[in-house]
């Protein structure tokens, strides 16, 4: 799946002008309030049309304001799930479920074992006989993406889902949101403000400010630039680190992982030997050296080359590091920085405490 958007419009004050792909799997956009985001999700799926436009799904035209072409919204097939499950609340999860069915076109219709599999996947097979009155908030929303799924999307757009969901509850449903990534095997567009979920769930991010891109490409770089004040000066700035699980040590409750820049202890991880995870390595966690250090606690080293450097907010760097192949953020003092003649090209190792990386909740299923 491919999906080509480009966007201009004016509502009252607010300008949009902005163009972005993506290559498939999900992709979040990302940015503060105001800045766009479900302006752009409406145009996609519809419900607004905007001044300018051109939106290709999988090589299909929804839109193309230059040579008159817009589908209408119950012509595209895509399934939209919002901030709060719009469930029709006098109807049982089966027949809101049986609802979802009926968008799906002639001849894309779900089949029963398809339908099976999908309740299987979202866990709420116990739920079918309930009402959306007698739900959870989660539960709700596991009900309102399946509906979405069973209109048989070629495209689901997932507007700040998790949004109005508490943290335990949001890490409940997270699985169930990646498995329709990696199993359903729908594209997703997400719209979130909260970096936990962009890091866990997104392939390639497109970040938006004022109606404007600002950034577009595969998240882990995308987090990464020292240029974008939006991540470089977060507090918890950091990168994404893809790796397999080599092993665990029961007896330190540690893991050892191999990334593509070396091995790494972290706590032990929830996932099996020879599965992968993305952990989320914050840049004021990450020490560096000229030399390796003897004798230290940390357990993690990594040898890497400084890429770039930033302003980090607060008389801080913004280190970006290449370690053999993974990306690291590093978050040092201007002076740390004038000592050790911080540049771009200088080699160096970069120390990182096992302890420093979150645990379980931190660790992502297939990549
Ligand atoms: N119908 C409208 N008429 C005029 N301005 C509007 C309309 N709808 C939205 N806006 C403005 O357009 C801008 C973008 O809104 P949008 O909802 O797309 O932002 P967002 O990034 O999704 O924000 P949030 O994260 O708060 O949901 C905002 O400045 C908003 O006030």
């Amino acid at each position: 799946m491919s999906l080509e958007v480009g966007l201009r419009h004016r509502q009252g004050a607010f300008a949009l002008d902005l163009a972005f792909d993506s290559p498939g799997g999900l992709v979040a956009l990302f940015g503060p309030s105001g800045s766009g985001k479900t302006t752009v999700v409406r145009a996609i799926a519809g419900l607004l049309r905007a001044e300018q436009a051109r939106i290709v799904v999988d090589g299909q035209v929804l839109v193309d304001s230059a040579a008159r072409v817009f589908l209408p919204p119950h012509r595209r097939r895509i399934g939209y799930v919002f901030q709060e499950p719009r469930l029709l609340p006098h109807l049982s999860v089966r027949q809101n479920l049986d609802y979802g069915g009926w968008f799906a076109p002639r001849g894309a219709r779900v089949s029963a074992a398809e339908f099976a599999r999908l309740v299987e996947l979202l866990d709420i097979g116990p739920l079918l006989s309930r009402h959306p009155g007698r739900l959870s908030g989660g539960e709700r929303q596991r009900v309102a993406i399946g509906r979405a799924l069973l209109s048989s999307p070629q495209l689901l757009l997932m507007d700040e889902p998790l949004s109005q969901i508490d943290e335990n509850r949001k890490n409940e449903i997270l699985p169930y949101i990646e498995r329709m990534r990696d199993e359903v095997r729908v594209p997703i567009v997400y719209v979130s403000h909260a970096l936990d979920e962009v890091v866990r769930l997104a392939g390639r991010l497109v970040c938006i400010q004022d109606g404007r891109l600002l950034a577009c490409g595969p998240t882990g770089e995308v987090l990464t630039r020292t240029d974008l004040p939006m991540f470089a000066q977060r507090a918890d700035a950091g990168a994404v680190l893809e790796a397999r699980v080599l092993a665990h040590d029961e007896a330190y409750a540690l893991s050892r992982l191999a990334c593509a820049g070396g091995e790494l202890w972290v706590p032990r991880l929830p996932a099996p030997p020879g599965g992968t995870v993305r952990l989320w390595v914050r840049a004021q966690d990450v020490m560096l050296a000229l030399e390796l250090p003897q004798g230290i606690s940390a357990l993690n080293h990594l040898q890497g080359e400084v890429l770039a450097l930033g302003d980090s907010g607060l008389g801080t760097v913004m280190v970006r590091l290449d370690c053999g192949g993974t990306p690291l953020l590093a978050r040092v003092t201007r002076l740390s920085a004038e000592r050790l003649r911080l540049r771009v090209g200088l080699r160096l190792q970069a120390l990182i405490k096992s302890v420093s990386f979150p645990l379980a909740g931190a660790a992502a299923g297939a990549l």
